[in-house]
């Protein structure tokens, strides 16, 4: 474990040089990631679609923000803060490639008014690429491969 970081936002990662590297190239740091995660689950829960989904199943949103900080500081600077299952959580949800798009335009305005053009670019990326991924994993749990019987 290691400590790193030039602007008072201490970061602590479990592979600090490449966590240095990602800092550096992208301008996010710890600081940064808390402000879009904020920020960005301000507007979700705004929101007139994605707001009621997420209001009946948080219930406390302290938790639901610190995890969700972590996994960003995992995904954008490697820091293997997030432990935690993300395919599940979604499988049962009622949501379409519809709600993805919405999450992601909120997610694209919010990284672009938060973060330094590389680094909102970074997120993006990983959020469009992870988005693809958990839309696949809930299609696949409403619709079981059929039996060969
Ligand atoms: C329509 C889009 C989405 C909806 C409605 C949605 C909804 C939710 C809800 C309700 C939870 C809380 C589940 C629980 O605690 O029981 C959750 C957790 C989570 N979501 Fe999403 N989500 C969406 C898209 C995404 C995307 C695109 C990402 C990643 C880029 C993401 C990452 C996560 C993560 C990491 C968790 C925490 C899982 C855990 O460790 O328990 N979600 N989401």
């Amino acid at each position: 474990m290691h400590e790193s970081g030039n602007d008072g936002s201490r970061i602590v990662s479990v592979r600090p040089k490449m966590t240095a590297a990602l800092m550096e190239r992208t301008g996010l740091t710890e600081g940064l990631l808390t402000a879009l995660v904020y920020r960005f689950y301000a507007k979700v829960r705004a929101d007139a679609v994605l707001g009621p989904i997420f209001e009946a199943r948080i219930a406390d949103w302290g938790p639901h923000l610190d995890r969700m900080v972590a996994f960003w500081s995992s995904v954008a600077l490697m820091t293997g803060r997030y432990h935690g299952a993300p395919m599940p959580a979604h499988a049962e949800l009622p949501i379409e490639w519809e709600h993805f798009e919405r999450w992601l335009a909120l997610f694209r305005e919010t990284a672009e008014e938060t973060c330094p053009a590389e680094g909102a670019a970074h997120v993006i990326t990983a959020a469009e690429r992870i988005a693809r991924s958990l839309h696949m994993a809930v299609e696949g749990a409403a619709r079981p491969v059929p039996s060969l019987q």
